[in-house]
């Protein structure tokens, strides 16, 4: 066998792809492998050229190569190689410049290192779980090897996207990228920084750059691109909440077991006035003198196990200044080591409004110590007596009156109580019936001065049907009703004079003849009048019988007027706030002594009724437990004054005169003021002298 046969057997024998390239690129033999490999016969890859079997080869990348191979004869690389279908694979080359019969030759031995599939897959796998991917550039011949980790890191499939010049543009900082590719291919300097991406949400890629020098040359760049999006949020979490901490009020300090201070928050050091170099080597027992080893010990031993422990401290600056503070110490475990972490917080303000507030309680104790003895005060004061009646009394004067009530009221003597507007007339005939055998039987009341007069008859004795016009039934009188119990006559003064004689004839013989009847009734009856008119006066000007007043005037009480029993007004007035702010639903307790002197002062014309008036509209314009004196509060010189509290006579007397204007001056017959009035001229005379409005006065203008 020639030689050169056995070298030709020899090629196609080995385990080796292998073909000669010359100067321009062409390829001038391929061993049966590497046709095999790249699929093309023999005789057709003779006409192709280095470009068609590796696409990353440019004219100029392969002059730069060839001119480094005739230099130093050989070189190995890794280089992907692209079939006559389309195909792509990876070999690793070794080249070797030789020269046949003076012609020079590049020889390629190749070694197919994509069927290494164990090792490339257990690479691909571990790229992929450490999101790293990396590359490698030949920087004379321009070629880039990428791994597949690196490619899908960026979505990118081919590799002229993947140059660095190409990849920069995935950075935010572009200029960045560029300047560290720059120093690492020029300075051989190598690169290891994070650069954020572009896309949203961005994610950090961790940059390395490996110059591999050949000489003092850069030949090669290695490059590393590692996913580290996870770890830097992460990081910049810590960061974030560092910064919190760093900036709270809050002090916060990391205690290891043995007293160290391990970290601390930028308060601690502007708080207590240390530097930094000082805190770094610091200990609990040396930034607090008042701490000892026993005590540090037996406290980490309770956070260890309460987890947290919350506590009040003293704590010193360095100027020795000390102020309060509240400490809550927590338990953690970190890296093998027991750590208290302290948050801890200036109370000095706290303290200060605790103080105050304590100064403000201790006021306010004081205040209600001293309004309760007051009050206590007061209520001794009108502590008197609400009797069964509920008559309020507690006046001497009124005690007296209620005796006489006590004494006469089990008897049937006729009672005759005077006394002004609003004394308790009426209170003290309900008294009187109430404590007399009668109680079980009604007692009957008829206030002569609110009744028609020509019908007062009719009310008080009955009538039979037909009797007189309008009198369409039988009536049955107030008499007759009361029978066997009491009849309360009430403003006795204002009984006509014609009717006088029948009721005084019921008071003697407890009889009286019906009205349209024929009957007489027998009733029995105890009577009681009140009046507030002097019924001496009216004997002497002929309208009031004196028969019938000697009849009435049995057993006469006289009650007081309210300005004449003042010692009564705060337990009355006490009486009616309760029970009007019981039905207003309101809170109120008790009457201010400002109040309570307030109504004293007061002459109350209008007696119990306008004091009973004036509380009951306090309770519904004021508010709170105690009473105060407000503008509802008269003054003997706003009664006088003011035309709000003209009393019920006054204003009587003012309306007469007013349609006495009008009818100029006649007051019965057509026209007249007792037909404007609608009611009998007799009564209106009555009404007219009582009121002191003379016949004669002037009424025009
Ligand atoms: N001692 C008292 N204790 C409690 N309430 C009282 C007392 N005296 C009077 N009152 C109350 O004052 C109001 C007026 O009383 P009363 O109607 O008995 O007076 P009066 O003298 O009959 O008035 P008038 O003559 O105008 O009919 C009533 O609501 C009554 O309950």
């Amino acid at each position: 066998m020639e030689i050169g046969l056995v070298k030709e057997w020899l090629l196609d024998v080995l385990p080796y792809e292998v073909f000669w390239a010359t100067e321009s690129g062409k390829l001038v033999y391929g061993n049966l492998k590497f046709c095999e490999r790249v699929g093309y016969k023999s005789s057709e890859l003779t006409k192709l050229t280095i470009f068609d079997i590796n696409t990353t080869v440019t004219p100029e990348s392969w002059q730069m190569h060839w001119d480094g191979l005739k230099k130093n004869k050989q070189d190995s690389f890794q280089a992907i190689h692209k079939k006559k279908t389309g195909a792509f694979y990876e070999v690793e080359v070794f080249a070797q410049f030789f020269s046949n019969n003076r012609k020079e030759m590049v020889c390629a031995i190749m070694n197919d290192i994509s069927s290494s599939s164990f090792y490339k897959s257990l690479i691909n796998n571990v790229e992929s779980i450490a999101k790293v991917g990396g590359w490698k550039l030949n920087l004379q011949d321009g070629s880039l090897i990428v791994t597949k980790e690196a490619f899908s890191m960026f979505g990118i499939h081919n590799k002229e996207a993947f140059h660095p010049s190409k990849m920069l543009q995935y950075f935010k900082d572009e200029a960045g990228f560029r300047n560290g590719f720059i120093q690492t291919t020029r300075k051989g300097l190598p690169l290891d920084v994070v650069f954020e991406t572009k896309e949203t949400p961005s994610r950090f890629i961790r940059t390395i750059l490996k110059p591999i020098l050949k000489g003092d040359k850069v030949f090669e760049v290695i490059g590393v691109y590692q996913d580290v999006t996870e770890q830097t949020k992460k990081e910049t979490k810590l960061n974030f909440f560092k910064n919190v901490i760093d900036n709270a009020e809050d002090l916060v300090f990391v205690y290891s077991r043995s007293g160290k201070l391990l970290e601390y928050s930028n308060s601690v050091a502007n708080t207590l006035g240390y530097s930094k170099s000082k805190l770094n080597q610091a200990t609990i027992f040396e930034l607090d003198t008042g701490v000892t080893k026993e005590w540090w010990e037996a406290h980490f031993a309770e956070i260890i196990e309460k987890r947290s422990v919350q506590m009040e401290w003293i704590l010193t600056k360095k100027d020795g200044t000390r102020f309060p503070v509240d400490i809550v110490a927590n338990y953690m475990h970190y890296e093998g080591q027991d750590i208290n972490c302290a948050v801890v917080r200036d109370i000095t303000k706290r303290k200060e409004r605790d103080l105050k507030l304590y100064q403000a309680l201790e006021e306010i104790k004081f205040l209600k110590n001293r309004l309760e003895d007051e009050n206590e005060y007061l209520k001794e004061e009108i502590s008197g007596k609400i009797n069964a009646n509920n008559i309020v009394c507690k006046s001497d004067v009124y005690e007296k009156v209620l005796a006489q009530v006590k004494l006469v009221a089990p008897t049937d003597t006729t009672v005759l109580i005077t006394g002004e507007s609003g004394t308790g007339k009426e209170l003290l005939a309900s008294a009187l019936h109430d404590n007399s055998l009668r109680k079980n039987r009604p007692l009957i009341k008829v206030n002569c001065a609110t009744l028609p007069k020509e019908l007062i008859e009719s009310e008080l004795f009955g009538h039979k049907k037909g009797a007189f016009t309008g009198a369409v039934a039988d009536k049955v009188g107030k008499f007759t009703l009361a029978d066997e119990g009491t009849i309360f006559l009430d403003e006795i003064g204002e009984m006509p004079i014609d009717l006088q004689a029948k009721l005084l004839r019921v008071l003697q013989e407890g009889e009286f003849d019906e009205l349209g009847g024929t009957k007489t009734i027998k009733v029995n009856v105890r009577v009681i009048a009140a009046t507030n008119r002097r019924l001496e006066d009216m004997i002497k000007e002929g309208s009031f019988r004196e028969d019938l007043y000697y009849r009435l005037n049995v057993f006469p009480i006289y009650n007081i007027p309210l300005r004449g029993r003042k010692e009564d007004i705060p337990l009355l007035a006490q009486f009616f706030l309760e029970k009007y702010s019981a039905k207003a639903g309101k809170s109120f307790k008790r009457l201010s002594k400002k109040t309570i002197n307030g109504l004293l002062a007061y002459d109350f014309p209008g007696n119990i009724r306008e004091l009973e008036n004036l509380i009951e509209r306090a309770v519904i314009l004021e508010n709170g437990t105690t009473l105060h004196a407000g503008s509802w509060l008269p003054t003997n010189n706003n009664m006088v004054n003011n035309t709000n509290f003209l009393t019920f006579e006054a204003v009587q007397r003012q309306h007469i005169i007013k349609i006495l204007q009008h009818t100029n001056g006649k007051v019965s017959g057509r026209g007249g003021a007792a037909e404007v009035l609608q009611m009998n001229a007799k009564t209106l005379f009555a009404k007219m002298k009582k009121l002191g409005i003379e016949k004669h006065t002037t009424f025009t203008g």
